[in-house]
């Protein structure tokens, strides 16, 4: 009864807003699921992507027989909105699980070494000295505080990721254990990373529990009380557990199982969105868009009632806006840095890779590079997803560039691929030459969430305040991964949603005159 009550008061909300016309500014995974969202709730939308394919950093490519992703390799579901969008679109089927994932590889003293992924593991490995084991393990009793905080009240807000993990847990642990994660997951180094926008998480259970290992171990046990207590009513809540998945074809299935739900008119490829403009005074579409298509030298003007923005912010900055015919000036908006990185896949028979590993990955810390590696890391590809090469081939991607080594990130694929050769050959026993190499640059791979992260978050707040109508979404806004986009895809899809039934419930007294 209870859920039947709630349905009615969705659809009342929803037909307020149906037909309401919402431009969405990237055809990117969080610009897609905001406009599949709006869609399925009877909008009218439209979306409108600079680049002539939609999909954003999802990119998959495929020859004689191979398969790889120039852009996000996995996701993961650990987002509620991941779970219903798989489920919307019919791709759970499609799902692949890697095999072996929890076997991922950092190098020590050269040669790589798995990672542990329980405290059991962590007592025997070689992965950290004997000493760092202990600073892990009292942790609880000798944390430090961070040595400003109760002089400065924000001054923890601006604390590097690796000063968190050194006063907690030691350098060691920081230079590897951290140093590769962060290295693997956003391409930068944990000295410039912002803690609290990078592991808001950990930031927060350090403010509620100081020791981290107590305030995990607590926050672990009250998510299994929450957990148990709700499979009892609700089966099969275990969804997202299972860890990091791709689909069979990879990973640009999920922006074309998006895109499959656009019509031709919805999807504007190759329309690069150069203006905006708000106008309160109108009563229905207040937006004014400006775009122009390759092919085309004028710009098109077209009208909506709301805009979401998923373009990265360093082309928002370039935009044109106006706000009740003056032009909104964004140089409020900060600059931000983004990581350049080159992706080089390679394949070697499998009878010239004398030492290959099974699982996920390996991922160099920068302490490494003095052995003279220059990659960032591998991922085993096909050893992860054997149907992505012939069976006598072996598949890696590998990631070069980011904050420790910008300048290589652009260099030649000849010059990347005896980068790569190289690094390979020390880690795997490699001999010779890749047969077939694949290379992708990314410009502006990742935004940085340093310590100024905080600016650019304040000026994105200030964007939607003073731009009625406007949302911005994306992996500039609550964490990188394809996840986290899909995420505020979806809730900036809801905000506008709220937007235009406060619009309706105001313009109500007024229509009835
Ligand atoms: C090499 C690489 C590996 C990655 N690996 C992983 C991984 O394994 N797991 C994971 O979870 N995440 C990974 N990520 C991160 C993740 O893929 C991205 O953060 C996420 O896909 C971003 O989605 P988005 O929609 O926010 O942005 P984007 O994908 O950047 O989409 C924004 C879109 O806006 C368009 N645009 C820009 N300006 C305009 C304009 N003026 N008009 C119209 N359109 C415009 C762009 O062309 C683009 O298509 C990886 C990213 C990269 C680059
Ligand atoms: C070595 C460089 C990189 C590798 N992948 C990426 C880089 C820069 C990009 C990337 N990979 C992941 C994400 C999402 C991050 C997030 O916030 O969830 C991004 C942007 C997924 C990922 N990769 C690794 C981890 C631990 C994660 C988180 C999800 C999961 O646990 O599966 C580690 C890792 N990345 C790379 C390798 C070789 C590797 C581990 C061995 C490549």
């Amino acid at each position: 009864m209870a859920s039947a009550a709630v349905a009615d008061h969705d659809d009342t909300k929803f037909e307020a807003v149906s037909g309401k016309r919402v431009a969405v500014v990237g055809a990117g995974v969080s610009g897609l699921a905001a406009a599949y969202k709006l869609k399925s709730k009877g909008l009218n939308v439209t979306v409108f992507e600079a680049d002539g394919r939609a999909g954003g950093k999802l990119r998959s490519a495929m020859h004689n027989g191979l398969i790889w992703d120039q852009g996000a390799n996995t996701m993961t579901e650990a987002e509620p909105e991941v779970g219903t969008l798989l489920d919307d679109l019919g791709l759970r089927d499609k799902k692949q699980f890697p095999i072996s994932q929890k076997k991922r590889y950092i190098v020590r003293n050269g040669v790589p070494v798995m990672i542990p992924t329980n405290p059991i593991a962590l007592v025997t490995s070689s992965v950290l000295s004997t000493q760092s084991k202990f600073e892990i393990l009292l942790e609880p009793f000798l944390w430090k505080k961070h040595a400003l905080s109760s002089k400065v009240s924000d001054a923890s807000a601006l604390e590097s990721v690796s000063g968190f993990f050194q006063r907690h847990f030691g350098q060691e642990v920081v230079d590897y254990l951290i140093d590769p994660f962060v290295g693997g997951t956003s391409a930068a180094d944990p000295d410039s990373l912002s803690m609290k926008y990078s592991f808001p998480d950990l930031w927060n259970i350090e403010k509620s529990f100081g020791s981290i290992i107590v305030g995990a171990v607590k926050t672990k046990f009250a998510a299994k009380e929450g957990k148990s207590g709700k499979s009892r009513s609700s089966p099969g809540t275990k969804k997202g557990s299972r860890g990091s998945f791709s689909f069979k074809g990879g990973m640009q299935i999920l922006p074309d199982m998006l895109c499959k739900g656009l019509s031709h008119d919805e999807l504007n490829l190759d329309s690069k969105v150069l203006s905006l403009s708000y106008d309160s005074g109108s009563r229905h579409e207040s937006w004014s868009l400006g775009c122009v298509a390759h092919s085309e030298t004028q710009r098109r003007n077209l009208h909506y009632d709301a805009v979401i923005m998923t373009a990265p912010l360093c082309n928002v900055k370039e935009m044109e806006v106006m706000k009740g015919g003056q032009p909104f000036q964004l140089n409020f908006l900060p600059e931000i840095k983004y990581m350049p990185l080159s992706v080089i896949i390679t394949t070697f028979t499998k009878e010239k890779v004398k030492r290959p590993l099974e699982g996920f990955g390996v991922v160099i810390p920068s302490k490494e590079q003095k052995h003279g590696f220059r990659t960032l890391g591998t991922l085993f590809s096909s050893m992860m997803f054997p149907d992505r090469c012939p069976s006598d081939l072996h598949l890696y991607t590998t990631f070069i560039g980011g904050s420790r080594n910008q300048e290589l990130a652009k260099a030649s694929t000849d010059e990347l691929k005896q980068v790569v050769t190289s690094d390979l050959q020390r880690l795997l026993g490699v001999e010779g030459e890749p047969e077939f190499v694949n290379h992708y640059y990314w410009r502006k791979a990742f935004p940085l969430y340093d310590s100024s992260y905080d600016t650019v978050m304040e000026a994105v707040d200030k964007m939607e305040k003073d731009l009625p109508g406007f949302f911005y979404a994306g992996n500039h806004r609550g964490g990188l991964s394809v996840g986290k986009s899909i995420a505020s895809g979806c809730k900036a899809a809801d905000l506008v949603i709220s937007y235009l039934e406060s619009c309706s419930n105001d313009k109500k007294p007024e229509d009835s005159l």
